[in-house]
């Protein structure tokens, strides 16, 4: 163990350096970080490197928070769970090796139940670390019935193994730790024997239930393994791993009634988990005579449903509940039943079937206000899709205090096809002009940071650990939706991943969708998506809403999965850019895109080297990028980078010199000369209508100064060889204005050339050209909805400058 601990610093700090790279820390901290590991003081190193990460993040917002005259002290640390290391990984795997064939040895109860008592005092007195989640060797969840299976006692686990074709029935024995990356605690069978049991991300949610309950309950296929501490264990990842067992206890043998009853008061305090146990028993315990006691108890069931987000049995349970003529308060259980069937089908975003089950609701009672109120939402939901009507203003306005948005998916431009790139991708089904609105799709799941039960978690997979993130609560959460929605299964199952698991098959046993945890993990690894947090006082879009009412940023990650736009392909020279508003992705065209292209859009930083880009894309996502411009910048010689590299701290200074408005003639003249200069060290050859970047902030500050000084054609000049650079043909005559561009880019347009054209323009309008006006403002308009996303600010930019 002690021999490969460098090599292993050194894996960490190389994974931590290359995030730190994508992100807003200077580079000098970084680097103090990652020295720390490479030397490593101690002997936990990884503890050195929570900790590191810790003050790390704390340095991280304080420097943000610094450049706003805010404290750091508001920073909030995660909870704790396990802790898993590479090493463990390596040790356990040895240990477990020469465990296979051994016979279980049998566990003393109080021993059990004392060593909890010790970890859950271990596990406060740690509270602030970052949790760890060892991604393990994935298996599969168990796919056939309980009823299938052999039933086994503890004492016949005897092999490090996972027991395809048994099942065992258990219960709770002693305390249990609850946690949010791995809940352990002890069960015991019919014999008494006992055992520990580890429930890992996913089977967390049920499997916690049951044991907080003390309820029977069965683990199928059960995985009997060794933990880092050598001690065995049973562990679960899948949550339909674990059923729910009938009770012998004569307690638990109530009346239909009184099992409803049971159920409303739990749904009164809350308790919806329970509740629905208790509805179940209801319906199982009702005889035929009982039908509408059954009936209220579906309806009952169904509420309770949308509670627990299971909208599919919602549905279902609601509409089943209105077949019962005999129902004495029929028209009004009706209603009840159709609104609350009608609202789960919103939930899942299908809005033919709300809309119908809202209007058949009216039917029955044209006055009621929330069927009115409902269907009218419905309806504004159907013009987004159809349209793409939305009111982007007052939706980023809501999303600053609740980023998950009332609003639907607008992608009938968009259609999924084989792509000529790699696998399938996203094709354009009509033309596209610069800054149009290509597709617009409300996230299916997102963790944002801010979120009460997100997390935190360094990961560790394939000997790797990769960043801590909120990827791990994403994970959880999103396994939880993709059980309780079966319907919505394919919106993960089908996404590109290394691990095909289970496939897209929709397996149901026992009343639950298997839904195999690894597969989905390695489903989002490719395809989640990550969002920017807007920060007070900072503008997270290029014009957009500065986050004033936000008061910190939260430690961790935003992430969201979105199916269709997880179908868009890789390039450094994109045709579209992405915004996002709360839990909305906005693709914009970049430039215009013909019916049948391919739409693509940019993984990572475009203004990183073609090293960096390519050794990230290639780490995340497998692939090695041959855009044009990774292929041009692959056959340029390193000297004329480094010297333009070179040049750049002289661009900044004049381009500061000149805004400031304390350069004079002489600064002027070296400003054009160096623009020239830093022209001439691109290839034209090899770049040609390429974005060519390094003289941008010059070239912007000289625009604005011809423009200050009322110089409108030395501007328009400057304008025109700034849009050539970037790619851009720009053309302003007095008859017409054009601009065009053969390629997109998803970082080189800034806010400050937009808000030249502006200003140019209501130049133009002052000077009765107001036909060229209005066509220098239409196309500074395209090109803002291009780089901001959302019209919001545009007025307010137009008038400003008029
Ligand atoms: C988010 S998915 C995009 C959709 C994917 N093509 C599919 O069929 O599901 C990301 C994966 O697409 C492929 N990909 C994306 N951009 C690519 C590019 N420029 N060149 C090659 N493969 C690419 C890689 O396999 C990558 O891991």
């Amino acid at each position: 163990m002690e021999s490969s601990m460098p090599k292993m610093r050194q894996q960490v700090a190389r994974q931590l350096n290359l995030w730190l790279q994508m992100r807003p820390v200077p580079p000098e901290k970084g680097k103090k970080y990652t020295d720390k590991i490479i030397s490593g003081k101690h002997d936990d190193w990884v503890f050195q490197l929570a900790e590191s990460f810790r003050s790390q993040s704390q340095d991280l917002f304080a420097s943000s928070d610094d450049a706003e005259g805010s404290s750091s002290d508001e920073i909030q640390l995660p909870d704790t769970a396990t802790l898993l290391l590479a090493e463990d990984v390596k040790e356990l795997t040895e240990t477990n090796a020469l465990r296979k064939g051994n016979a279980r040895i049998s566990k003393d109860a109080k021993d059990v139940a004392a060593r909890l008592g010790t970890d859950r005092k271990q596990a406060n007195m740690t509270n602030e670390k970052i949790e760890f989640v060892a991604a393990i060797q994935p298996y599969s969840p168990c796919m056939v019935p309980l009823n299938d299976l052999k039933k086994i006692k503890l004492a016949d686990l005897t092999e490090e193994t996972h027991h395809r074709g048994s099942a065992l029935v258990v219960k709770r024995h002693g305390a249990i730790l609850p946690g949010r990356v791995t809940t352990v605690g002890a069960v015991e069978d019919e014999e008494g024997e006992v055992e520990d049991i580890e429930l890992h991300l996913a089977s967390a949610y049920s499997g916690e239930h049951f044991l907080s309950q003390g309820q029977c309950f069965a683990i199928k296929e059960p995985y009997f393994t060794i933990r880092r501490d050598n001690v065995t264990t049973i562990r679960v990842d899948h949550p339909s791993d674990i059923v729910a067992v009938k009770s012998n206890d004569p307690r638990d043998h109530k009346s239909a009634t009184e099992w409803k009853d049971t159920g409303n008061s739990f749904f009164s305090s809350k308790e919806h988990r329970k509740a629905r146990e208790s509805y179940l028993a209801a319906l199982s315990a009702a005889d035929k005579t009982e039908q509408p006691l059954k009936m209220v108890t579906l309806r009952n069931l169904a509420r309770v449903d949308l509670e627990l987000g299971r909208y599919d049995e919602a549905c279902e349970k609601a509409l089943a509940s209105v077949s019962d003529a005999n129902d004495s308060t029929v028209a009004r259980s009706h209603v009840t039943a159709y609104y609350r069937a009608a609202r789960a089908s919103y939930l899942l975003g299908d809005f033919e079937k709300a809309a119908k089950l809202f209007r058949e609701l009216l039917k029955m009672d044209s006055n009621d206000a929330d069927g009115k109120r409902e269907l009218e939402r419905v309806e504004a939901r159907m013009a987004e899709r159809d349209l793409g009507q939305y009111n982007f203003e007052k939706l980023t306005t809501i999303s600053l205090r609740d980023p998950r948005l009332d609003a639907a998916t607008y992608a009938s431009r968009v259609r999924v096809d084989r792509s000529a790139i790699g696998g399938r991708g996203l094709v354009a089904a009509q033309a596209f002009e610069i800054g149009d609105l290509v597709l617009c799709e409300k996230a299916y799941c997102t963790t944002f940071a801010s979120d009460k039960d997100s997390f935190l978690a360094w990961k560790l997979h394939n000997g790797k650990l990769s960043t801590a993130s909120s990827v791990s609560s994403f994970w959880k959460q999103i396994v939880l939706k993709l059980s309780n929605n079966p319907s919505t299964l394919e919106k993960a199952t089908t996404l590109e991943g290394d691990y095909a698991g289970i496939g897209t098959e929709h397996i149901i046993a026992d009343n639950m969708t298997v839904v195999d945890a690894f597969q989905i993990h390695s489903a989002i690894e490719r395809n989640t998506f990550g969002i920017p947090t807007p920060v007070k006082g900072q503008r997270n879009k290029p014009f957009g809403y500065t986050a004033e009412n936000v008061s910190k940023k939260p430690l961790g990650d935003n992430v969201g999965l979105f199916s269709i736009a997880a179908m868009t392909n890789h390039s450094c020279v994109p045709n579209t850019r992405k915004i996002f508003v709360g839990d909305l992705l906005l693709l914009r065209a970049t430039r215009t895109i013909s019916k049948g292209e391919e739409i693509l859009h940019a993984y990572v930083q475009t203004d990183a080297g073609v090293q960096a880009r390519r050794q990230l894309l290639e780490s995340t996502w497998h692939f090695l990028c041959s855009c044009k411009m990774c292929l041009a910048q692959e056959k340029e010689s390193r000297e004329r980078s480094k010297h333009r590299d070179m040049l750049s701290k002289r661009v900044d200074e004049l381009a500061k010199a000149i805004s400031s408005g304390s350069a004079g003639e002489p600064e002027l003249a070296e400003a054009e000369a160096l623009i020239k200069r830093v022209k001439g060290l691109y290839e034209q050859d090899i770049y040609k209508s390429l974005p060519r970047t390094a003289p941008l902030p010059l070239q912007v500050a000289l625009a604005q100064h011809r423009l200050r000084r009322g110089q409108s054609a030395k501007c328009i000049a400057v304008l025109t060889e700034l849009f050539d650079m970037l790619g851009w043909s720009f053309s302003l005559n007095n008859s017409k204005v054009t601009l065009s561009r053969k390629e997109g880019c998803e970082t080189d347009l800034v806010p400050d050339v937009v808000e030249t054209l502006v200003g140019l323009g209501a130049t133009q309008r002052k000077s009765g050209k107001s036909s060229q006006a209005d066509q220098v403002e239409n196309l500074a308009r395209k090109l803002y909805l291009s780089l901001n996303g959302v019209p919001n600010g545009w007025d307010q930019l137009l008038k400003s400058k008029s």
